[in-house]
């Protein structure tokens, strides 16, 4: 039996660092979407072990991969013997902000939930899920929500009114780790205000959600690589309503309601930056979806 999931990338519309915890990780408050810009997952169980297979280089090809991770997650704690093939199709660049690793692991997750008739909700699965990643639980349950804690505290929140999303990805990656790891909290220069960001969803108000996008890793982040700061520049100077920063970047988003502006900030951007998508945010409860 073959399974396809469609595993999307997500964004940040606000992320705030509250404070260091004791266990080294950060607690966090943010809004995240998921947005149709996504890797799919082809599943085919086999009669034993795990095979990875993916499109793009970029990607570990062994038990490094978050999505490999999650089959030996499944397999180990339900004894299961049988074995299966993952096939990755890779279309969310590599750590880019955009939890391409973690929406593999949540597929992989469900898909095998499906394949081997599991009988897990999605809430187990998003629980077994931050064992892989901070940022799989939101990938296991999708749409648009509040995330607390290290990311797994989720409160579902209306989707940001329907617009393009244009992302901008600068060619080097990023390590979220270095990322957090370089905060300096008592430092930070501007912090979200998400009761307005709520509002503004709750409201449908597109200005007012991008007005209120705001993420504290560009602290960080922006310092460390200007290519950031000047794509969103370039990104606002064309057209774009609201740009920010995702998660720990280097990806540049720009929020846009209008085709014509959003062809014309597509047109604008390549001529600085060769990876450059324009999709739909999805946000709804549409997050993994099994074909
Ligand atoms: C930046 C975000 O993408 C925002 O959505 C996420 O917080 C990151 O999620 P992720 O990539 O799944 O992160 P993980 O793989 O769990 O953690 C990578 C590293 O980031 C740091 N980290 C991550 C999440 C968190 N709440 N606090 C942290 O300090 C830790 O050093 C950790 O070792
Ligand atoms: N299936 C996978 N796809 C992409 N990267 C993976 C995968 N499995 C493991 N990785 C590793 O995870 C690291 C982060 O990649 P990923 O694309 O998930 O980053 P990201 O978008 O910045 O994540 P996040 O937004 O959750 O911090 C990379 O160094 C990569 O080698």
């Amino acid at each position: 039996m073959d399974i396809s999931i469609k595993a999307p990338a997500k964004i940040n519309l606000t992320l705030d660092v509250l404070h260091k915890r004791a266990d080294g990780y950060h607690e966090l408050e943010m809004v995240m979407t998921t947005i149709d810009l996504a890797d799919r997952i082809d599943l085919t169980e086999t009669t034993g072990g795990i095979q990875l297979e993916s499109t793009s280089g970029f990607v570990p090809f062994d038990e490094r991969n978050l999505a490999y991770q999650a089959a030996v997650m499944v397999k180990e704690r339900l004894g299961i013997k049988k074995g299966v093939h993952i096939l990755i199709h890779k279309h969310i660049p590599v750590a880019a902000g955009l939890a391409g690793g973690s929406s593999d692991a949540a597929a992989t997750l469900i898909g095998l939930n499906r394949l081997w008739n599991l009988g897990l909700s999605r809430e187990e699965l998003a629980k077994w899920g931050l064992e892989l990643g901070s940022d799989v639980p939101f990938c296991v349950l999708g749409g648009t929500a509040i995330a607390r804690g290290r990311g797994e505290n989720l409160t579902p929140v209306p989707p940001p009114p329907p617009c393009w999303v244009i992302l901008a990805k600068p060619s080097h990656g990023v390590s979220t780790a270095e990322v957090f790891g370089a905060l300096k909290l008592d430092q930070v220069s501007h912090r979200p205000n998400l009761k307005g960001m709520i509002q503004a969803l709750e409201s449908k108000d597109f200005d007012a959600v991008c007005g209120h996008l705001d993420n504290v890793l560009e602290d960080v982040t922006i310092p460390a690589y200007p290519k950031v700061a000047r794509l969103k520049e370039r990104m606002a100077a064309f057209g774009a309503q609201g740009v920010l920063m995702s998660g720990s970047g280097p990806t540049v988003f720009g929020l846009i309601n209008r085709e014509s502006v959003a062809k014309r900030v597509v047109n604008g951007l390549r001529g600085f930056c060769r990876h450059v998508y324009a999709v739909r945010i999805l946000g709804g409860t549409e997050g993994i979806q099994l074909e």
